[in-house]
């Protein structure tokens, strides 16, 4: 993936952030997912009065992909910060759900956590998910 790439992605992502529906915790998450295919999905946070039904940025952009056939994932961009605060990448890194849900479709996925298309951080789903469980446990 090439540099351009990268910064089209973390574009996509910010412009998904725009569409976060975080009226109670004002923490607003963009993602865009890169599918091996060549597609982008993006993804933002959607809060619920009652709490729990609340969706993650990335599961949004992973479900809206799943559901459109496409399960092939070369790469997520993710940024998130409470509005009118600046971005700080130490606290947008995916939250525990969703990198397990990233684990279903790949291992070896490129986690992309930005401040902006400059200021951003890579991380592998390996690293991130260590000693991981997922499908092929249940052969
Ligand atoms: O990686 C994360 C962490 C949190 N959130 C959302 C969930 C909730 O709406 C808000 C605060 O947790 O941010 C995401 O979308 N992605
Ligand atoms: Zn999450």
């Amino acid at each position: 993936m090439d540099k351009n790439n990268k910064k089209l992605l973390i574009r996509r992502a910010i412009e998904a952030r725009k569409n976060a529906y975080a009226p109670y915790s004002n923490f607003k998450v963009g993602a865009a997912l890169l599918t091996k295919s060549g597609r982008i999905f993006q993804g933002c946070n959607i809060e619920s009065a009652s709490f729990t039904p609340t969706i993650c940025a990335e599961r949004t952009a992973i479900f809206k992909a799943v559901s459109e056939g496409e399960t092939d994932f070369t790469a997520i961009a993710i940024i998130g910060g409470k509005t009118g605060k600046k971005i700080d990448i130490s606290n947008s890194a995916p939250c525990g759900v969703c990198r397990q849900v990233m684990r279903e479709f790949s291992n070896n996925l490129k986690i992309i956590v930005a401040a902006s298309e400059n200021d951003f951080r890579e991380y592998s789903l390996d690293e991130i998910l260590p000693h991981s469980f997922g499908p092929e446990a249940l052969n």
